[in-house]
């Protein structure tokens, strides 16, 4: 999927929030918006998938097409873990929600098993706020869609289960004719995932490519001092080299 000069503001008259941005997405990797708050991440993520509309895009997928995890549970706190999972999985399929759960377990690790027990009798108000989004996400990722879309997936999870996410996604990329695309703060996450890399800062697309060449053009291994020079440069060493 490609974008081309892409511009979007909120207001007619106000200055715009994303501004002449052109990047692709890719099948084969995970494709990851990265950028400070306010950056534009999740207005890039609403045009994508056409919650706001922009002269000269047309969203690429229809609505039945995609599933776009939001950063907030939009959910009755009252539902249980297990209202949770029955929801979302019974959303895709009219298989008998055992099969359909024990498929899913199949698909989890260890630790994510015990999670899921602990879980599944828990009221969502409940729930730490890493258990509610693994949950959601663990879940979403059972679906069949063409474009997933996470918005910030790891935020607020700790590092084990963050693991478990991201390979879940990864699981998600190989799967035939999908789109995955996430937004992110953490950069440590992508080091061992084969991803592509969009930089946002300022309503601007300054970077994309892959994880090594950004370290590399910020002269670092340290991926949060990469994401600070860059910053701090505006992006300026990319311009001199050209992305
Ligand atoms: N409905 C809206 N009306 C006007 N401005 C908005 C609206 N929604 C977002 N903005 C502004 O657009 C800019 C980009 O917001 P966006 O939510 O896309 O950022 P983000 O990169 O996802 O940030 P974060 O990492 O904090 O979630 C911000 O300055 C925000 O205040």
């Amino acid at each position: 999927m490609k974008i081309d000069s892409l511009r979007f503001s909120y207001k007619r008259h106000s200055p715009p929030v994303l501004e002449d941005i052109t990047t692709a997405f890719y099948q084969d990797k995970l494709n990851v918006i990265v950028g400070l708050n306010g950056a534009g991440k999740t207005t890039l993520l609403d045009v994508i998938t056409g919650v706001h509309t922009v002269n000269g895009f047309t969203p690429p997928f229809e609505e039945g097409e995609i599933v776009y995890q939001l950063q907030g549970i939009f959910m009755p706190n009252v539902l249980k873990g297990r209202d949770v999972v029955r929801l979302i999985l019974k959303s895709d399929s009219t298989s008998p929600f055992k099969v359909l759960k024990d498929h899913f377990v199949q698909d989890l690790a260890d630790r994510e098993k015990e999670m899921l027990d602990q879980l599944w009798d828990r009221k969502i108000g409940d729930m730490s706020v890493g258990e509610r989004r693994w949950l959601l996400i663990r879940s979403i990722s059972q679906l069949n869609r063409k474009l997933y879309i996470f918005d910030e997936p790891t935020a607020g999870i700790d590092p084990d289960a963050r693991t478990y996410i991201m390979e879940a996604l990864s699981k998600l990329v190989q799967k035939r004719n999908t789109l995955v695309i996430m937004s992110t703060h953490i950069l440590h996450e992508l080091e061992y995932i084969n991803c592509h890399i969009n930089f946002l800062h300022k309503g601007k697309m300054l970077y994309h490519g892959d994880y090594d060449r950004f370290l590399k053009i910020n002269g670092t291994k340290n991926p949060d001092t990469a994401f600070r020079n860059f910053i701090e440069t505006d992006g300026e060493k990319v311009s001199d080299i050209g992305s």
